[in-house]
């Protein structure tokens, strides 16, 4: 018998959570099933990637995401001009309820690349991700008792820098969750932890993915190729080889709204193993550009629409 296929897991999760979740009212109203704890393993060894083939993901719009992050950029700016949507929906809605200006969703992004003040003014998350992960904002208390801003912590180059110096940490985290930051941003971070790890007699690099949400069909994808893709990179950056990509998830959950999708997906078989390459040693870990990642073996079977729940 052929050694079963990693996709499977995934597939095999969101039969469950149809099957045997709890039906919930959720925050944006649509409702989901959804189960409470749930666990992914993926290796990365020999190239391999968790990029799903039952429906094709875009998964230059995951890769264009993660490189934003690590740019410290919240505003939606950047992608738009890179015909990346997946972020649209928030600076809309917020636009949408502070001005009573009841604009289309295209009109909006139109908006956005074609006016710089305007996205500046409409276009930014709050501090999320990519501000956290490298300006972490810091304060210091001054002789008189009040504070001042101190310098931010970039989270990302530290982890390297652990990783080099002290492999056998057990600290090597990068955090999105800002308790004090929350109520300003867009949406609280949903992968919010990465825990990194140096194994089998420190070669490998392994990562750990704690996600709090996760939207198995439309989220869930992204994250995944994601945390590999930022695993890959940290890892050519430490001369470690890649490992394992551990994935957790909280509310682990399906909006009722993707019932058509689900059931298509369902019927699917995987096919093949895509791999990612990686063209170059970028200088740092912030110099990676989308030309130098390359898929290939990736012939999925046809993308399946399905509406986000905002
Ligand atoms: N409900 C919800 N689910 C999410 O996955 C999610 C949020 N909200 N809010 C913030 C971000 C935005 N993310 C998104 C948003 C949309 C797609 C999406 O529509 N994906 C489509 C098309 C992708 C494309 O056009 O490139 C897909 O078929 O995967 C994916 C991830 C992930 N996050
Ligand atoms: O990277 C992401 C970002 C968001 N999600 C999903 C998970 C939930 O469905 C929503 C967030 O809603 P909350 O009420 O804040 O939990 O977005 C995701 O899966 N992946």
């Amino acid at each position: 018998m052929s050694e079963s296929h990693y996709e499977q897991q995934y597939l095999d999760l969101m039969a469950r959570i149809w099957r045997e979740g709890d039906e919930r009212v959720d925050r944006t109203g649509v409702g989901t099933r959804s189960i409470f704890g749930a666990q992914l393993r993926f290796s990365l060894a020999d190239n391999a990637i968790p990029l799903l083939t039952t429906k094709r993901v875009f998964w230059k719009a995951a890769a264009r995401e993660m490189l934003w992050f690590l740019t410290g950029e919240t505003n939606i700016r950047p992608l738009v001009l890179q015909g990346v949507k997946i972020w649209n929906e928030w600076p809309h809605a917020r636009y949408v309820r502070e001005t009573g200006d009841d604009i289309a969703l295209d009109e909006f992004v139109q908006r956005i690349a074609d006016d710089e003040s305007f996205a500046a003014r409409w276009g930014d998350l709050g501090p999320v991700y990519g501000k956290q992960w490298v300006d972490w904002p810091t304060y210091r208390y001054r002789p008189d008792g009040l504070y001042e801003k101190g310098d931010g912590i970039d989270q990302v180059s530290q982890v390297i820098e652990s990783l080099r110096t002290t492999p056998g940490s057990r600290r090597h985290i990068i955090e999105g969750w800002n308790v004090a930051e929350l109520d300003r941003m867009a949406l609280p971070p949903c992968h919010k932890t990465y825990q990194f790890h140096v194994g089998a007699d420190g070669t490998r690099l392994n990562c750990l993915l704690y996600q709090r949400s996760c939207d198995v069909a439309l989220g869930l994808p992204f994250n995944l190729f994601g945390a590999a893709l930022l695993t890959r990179m940290i890892a050519q950056q430490t001369d470690l080889e890649p490992g394992e990509l551990v994935w957790m998830g909280g509310d682990t959950h399906l909006y009722l709204n993707h019932e058509a999708l689900i059931r298509e997906q369902l019927e699917r078989e995987p096919r093949g193993r895509p791999t990612l390459e990686i063209s170059r040693r970028a200088p740092s870990i912030f110099g990676y550009t989308i030309e130098d990642f390359a898929v290939s073996g990736y012939s999925p079977h046809a993308a399946i629409k399905a509406p986000v729940a905002v």
